[in-house]
Formats: structure tokens, C-alpha cells, sequence
């Protein structure tokens, strides 16, 4: 990662830049881009727009990129960032969002962590379409409150940089819809070792 920056209000979030090393950046943007990917995905009804794997168990296609000691170098450095520690293995997601797709306002808060198969506390995902800009849409929104009018920032997925946030009950964000491309995303999931958020 080349520099972070980090807000604290109205919840910790921030932005990364150069999260990977450029070539592996460049080769996970192909094998997400790549069809083939999602082939098995594809079949189904509606479309995946994600899949999850472990820290520990990357697809094998990806292995030799996402290595344990990458996984690692991230955790800490997110750990830093945030001032946390987080659990030694995380789930990772890989998610595309093609044109007129986004999400609402949400905080992916969940009360009881034995509810939710993927719980997390906090949350770096790193975007991974190599010729997005502020036009194509797909932005991340940060909002004060659970209401589209208190947006106070706006993130730009552009190519190997990341979204940093930590969840909670009013960590309330929001992906406005794609115009063009699609927008593809690694998401890393970390869980604060106290398991509260
Ligand atoms: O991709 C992003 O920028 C945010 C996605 C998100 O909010 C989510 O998957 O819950
Ligand atoms: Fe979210």
C-alpha cells in the first residue's frame, strides 16, 4: 500500500492507494475480467455478482498472487491503519457489479455474529477495473445517516486502490449504480479480535 488516509467521522473509513504490487494488481484485474471466472457463477439464476473463499484458500488460479504472505502484509496493514487486531484468517471476496448495479444504503452491521455466515468487523476492498474514472459511476458513498441526502463523501474505485471502513450501526454506505464497464472488486474481511465491532 502507498498511503492511507483515514477518517473518523462519521465512522472510521478512509482510502488506500497501490494496494498491490502493480503486476499482481495488473494479473488479478485479468483473471477477475476473465469470463471463465465467473463461468460456473454464470449458470446460475440469478448471476453471482460475488463468491468468498479464506485467507488460507485462494482459488487456485490466484494462489501464486494472493499468497499467505501477502494476505498477512495486508491484515497488518490494516490492523495498523485502524489501530485493531484482527482474527489471523479472513474471508475474501471477489465481486462485479455490471452496468445499472449498486447498493442501496446499508451497514452490513450484524448484531450477533454467529447470524451471519461472513461476519466482519472492518473491511478493505480493493477495486480492480483498470479504466475507471469518476464517470463510470459505481462510486462508493459515505452517509451520516440512513438517508441518501447526509453523503459527506465520495469514493472513486479506481484501479488498485481500496476502501477502507470499519462497520458498526451507523456505518452507513452505499454503491451508486455503474454506467459503464463492469466494476469488479477484491473484498477483504477482517474481524477485530475482541469480535465486537
Ligand atoms: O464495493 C464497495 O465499494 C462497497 C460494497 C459494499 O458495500 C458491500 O459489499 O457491502
Ligand atoms: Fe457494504
Amino acid at each position: 500500500m502507498e498511503s492511507a488516509t483515514l477518517f473518523r467521522t462519521p465512522f472510521p473509513h478512509g482510502t488506500v492507494r497501490g494496494v498491490f504490487p502493480e503486476d499482481v494488481a495488473r494479473e488479478l484485474a485479468m483473471w477477475i475480467g476473465d469470463e471463465r471466472t465467473w463461468r460456473d457463477c454464470d449458470r446460475e439464476d440469478p448471476p453471482r455478482r460475488s463468491f468468498y473463499w479464506t485467507s488460507t484458500a485462494a482459488p487456485p488460479a490466484i494462489a501464486g498472487l494472493l499468497t499467505p504472505a501477502l494476505m498477512r502484509s495486508l491484515r497488518e496493514q490494516a490492523e495498523e491503519i485502524f489501530g485493531k487486531s484482527f482474527e489471523r484468517d479472513f474471508p475474501v471476496s471477489a465481486n462485479r457489479y455490471p452496468v445499472g448495479h449498486g447498493i442501496k444504503i446499508h451497514n452490513d452491521y450484524f448484531p450477533d455474529p454467529a447470524a451471519h455466515r461472513y461476519f466482519f468487523t472492518h473491511r478493505l476492498i480493493v477495486y480492480l477495473s483498470p479504466d475507471t474514472d469518476a464517470d463510470s459511476g459505481g462510486l462508493l458513498g459515505i452517509f451520516e445517516r440512513d438517508d441518501p441526502g447526509t453523503r459527506i463523501r465520495t469514493i472513486v474505485p479506481a484501479f488498485n486502490a481500496g476502501s477502507l471502513m470499519a462497520m458498526g450501526p451507523g456505518s452507513f454506505h452505499a454503491v451508486s449504480a455503474v454506467k459503464t464497464g463492469v466494476r469488479y472488486s477484491i473484498g477483504f474481511s477482517f474481524t477485530n479480535i475482541t469480535g465486537r465491532y
